[in-house]
């Protein structure tokens, strides 16, 4: 039996070891640190605190700063000890919870850090160490074991390291900082006072990892594909630089596959073992993305693949309409905290029809088909790669003012045609995805249950309505000949941002079974053509009268002209009439805060 002497210095013991640690408390919002220094100091400080059962602290703490502003912290190589006291870590920022190696553990009979499986569970035995003696056997918290999850998600008994007597518990926590523009990841050793809940009865990482992962898949296993070529050669170390150590840092496995040839990675979409993933993340443009849903798309077993795997994108291309409109940054180390902290939400599609690959398949695009200004100015401004994404805005403003114009067919199938039933549809949409968000979150508490929100793609889902050989539809509307003969600008899109400065289509929703129209003529005169062009980055150009503006769910466009160009998501496709149908809901991606970045029409319109 151990006698109270041998407890008092086993406890100096590790009050020595803990010496280095911060001391810190759950709060509601963040991990508050309490100390900078020693243990000794915030013992005292704790009695003047009061804790509820799941370890929030009501004290005390008049002056809380957070993590995010504290920019002097991005040079040391370990924060350890230098995170000021009141500094709140917010779970937001938290990667990751571990419990500190059992090598740390003095040989004291102090501590235990044991688990074995839970006899309901059918895992197999696993080595386990138990520093107990019988003295601690009688303290009631170390005897009661708590059920948390394992790596693999498997239901284990836990006892925690922990200092016997003060529920504290000995902690390694990698979070984020900010470093410039960037955020970084660190670790810092924390001693954490806690009680479990009587209710949940969670151990102080699993509660750690609840909170930080909220409503969220956590431990997602990722696969990257990276394109070398992608940002100008820069993709590569982009991503190793600013996205993998946040990766790493969170504990979710992760693989890596470097994309050798021009279409590889569709290639490997399709030849891809889905069980092996719950994350493409492809590190490049939005031309990597497109090529991975069409790999799937390809696959005899496509309806499972789009229920297994979601799509996402680590911005590390030229152009990253993807991660600014999904992740709402296009900053990699920030789309990399995205793709851990987001939930996955499903999107729709556009499926596209020409003759040229009809035998073959047809092709989906998620973000954008285009002929004429739009398309020229992407495509025909590669020899000015060099300037960046100014390169496109500069295009179209040179094309705008040359009034070219590039007369074709239009025959749409609208959801919303006028600009007012436009407005009405979104504010619709909108709430009612705010509202079944909301409900997805009171219903979803722990991070491991399936999102209600969540739809299961059928083979029926990929079947076309309006499949090209059958010709246009009679309920489909022909645009008025005079617009479309004197076309300027045709451009369709599903996501609202297409480059950082260029909300071109603030309407646009995630899965609301429609995409939208926008479309110019170069009758418009120049006086009015300037401001339109100028409000791109608001998105309050689709509200000039000269702007046509609507949300469809099919169209057919019949070019009259060969020698231009048409894109579909940013790829180059051949100039010869071009058929898409919408397929909603269709692909899994993440959505930070469930929804696209606010384009704030809702407030311009
Ligand atoms: N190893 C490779 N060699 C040549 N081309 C490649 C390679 N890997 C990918 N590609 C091609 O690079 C193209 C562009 O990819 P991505 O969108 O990632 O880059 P980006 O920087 O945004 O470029 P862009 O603006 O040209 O689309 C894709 O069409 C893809 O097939």
């Amino acid at each position: 039996m151990e006698n109270s002497s041998n407890t008092s210095s086993a406890q100096n013991l590790l009050l020595t070891l803990n010496a280095s640690y911060s001391k810190a408390i759950l709060t509601d919002e963040g991990i508050l640190i309490q100390s900078e220094h020693n243990i000794c100091h915030s013992i005292t400080e704790q009695s003047d605190s009061k804790e509820d059962t799941a370890g929030r602290s009501e004290s005390s703490t008049s002056l809380i700063s957070c993590i995010a502003c504290l920019d002097d912290l991005e040079n040391e190589t370990s924060i350890e000890n230098l995170i000021p006291m009141n500094t709140l870590i917010p779970y937001g920022r938290i990667l990751n919870a571990r419990y500190l190696n059992e090598s740390k553990v003095p040989p004291n009979k102090f501590c235990a850090d044991i688990r074995q499986p839970s006899s309901s569970s059918n895992i197999s035995s696993r080595s386990s160490t138990k520093l107990m003696e019988e003295g601690q056997e009688t303290n009631k918290e170390l005897r009661t074991p708590f059920l948390s999850e394992n790596e693999n998600g498997e239901q284990i008994e836990s006892f925690q390291l922990k200092n016997f007597d003060r529920n504290e518990y000995s902690i390694e926590l990698s979070f984020v900082i900010p470093s410039g523009d960037d955020i970084v990841a660190k670790k810092i050793n924390l001693s954490i006072s806690y009680i479990p809940s009587m209710t949940t009865n969670k151990s102080v990482v699993e509660e750690i990892m609840l909170r930080s992962y909220k409503n969220v898949n956590r431990n997602r296993s990722i696969l990257v594909i990276i394109n070398p070529h992608g940002g100008k050669g820069k993709a590569k170390l982009l991503f190793e630089k600013k996205a993998k150590p946040i990766l790493i840092a969170s504990n979710c496995s992760l693989e890596i596959i470097h994309t050798k040839y021009s279409r590889h990675a569709l290639d490997i979409a399709k030849d891809l073992d889905i069980t092996k993933y719950d994350v493409i993340a492809c590190a490049s443009g939005d031309g990597i993305p497109y090529e991975v849903i069409n790999g799937l798309y390809q696959r005899p077993d496509r309806a499972d693949a789009f229920n297994k795997l979601t799509i996402t994108q680590v911005p590390c291309g030229s152009g990253n309409a993807m991660s600014i409109s999904c992740h709402w940054t296009d900053n990699p180390s920030h789309a990399a905290l995205c793709l851990l902290k987001s939930v996955e939400r499903r999107i729709d599609l556009m499926c596209c029809s020409q003759v040229s690959y009809m035998d073959d398949c047809p092709r989906l695009s998620f973000l954008s088909q285009t002929f004429g200004v739009i398309a020229e100015s992407d495509i025909n401004t590669e020899f000015i790669r060099w300037m960046g994404p100014i390169r496109f805005n500069l295009g179209v403003a040179y094309n705008v003012f040359q009034g070219k114009k590039y007369p074709c067919d239009i025959f749409v199938r609208y959801a919303s045609k006028s600009k007012q039933e436009l407005k009405d549809h979104y504010l619709k949409h909108k709430r009612r995805a705010e509202l079944e968000s909301e409900r997805s979150n009171e219903r979803v508490p722990n991070s491991r249950c399936k999102d209600p929100l969540e739809y299961t793609v059928t083979e029926g889902d990929f079947e076309l309505k309006y499949p090209l050989r059958d010709g246009i539809p009679d309920d489909w509307e022909r645009l008025n000949p005079e617009i479309t003969e004197n076309l300027n600008i045709f451009y369709t899109g599903k996501m609202p941002y297409i480059s950082a400065d260029t909300n071109f289509f603030p309407a646009a929703l995630p899965s609301d079974g429609t995409f939208d129209l926008i479309i110019t003529d170069v009758r418009t005169p120049i006086t009015k053509i300037t401001p339109i062009l100028l409000s791109l980055d608001k998105g309050s150009h689709v509200l000039h009268p000269e702007v046509i503006h609507s949300k469809i769910t099919a169209y057919k466009m019949i070019p009259k002209i060969s020698d231009s160009i048409i894109s579909v998501d940013g790829e180059r496709f051949p100039v010869e009439p071009l058929q898409v149908e919408i397929m909603p809901k269709l692909c899994k991606t993440l959505l930070r805060n469930g929804c696209y970045v606010d384009s704030k029409f809702d407030k311009i319109c």
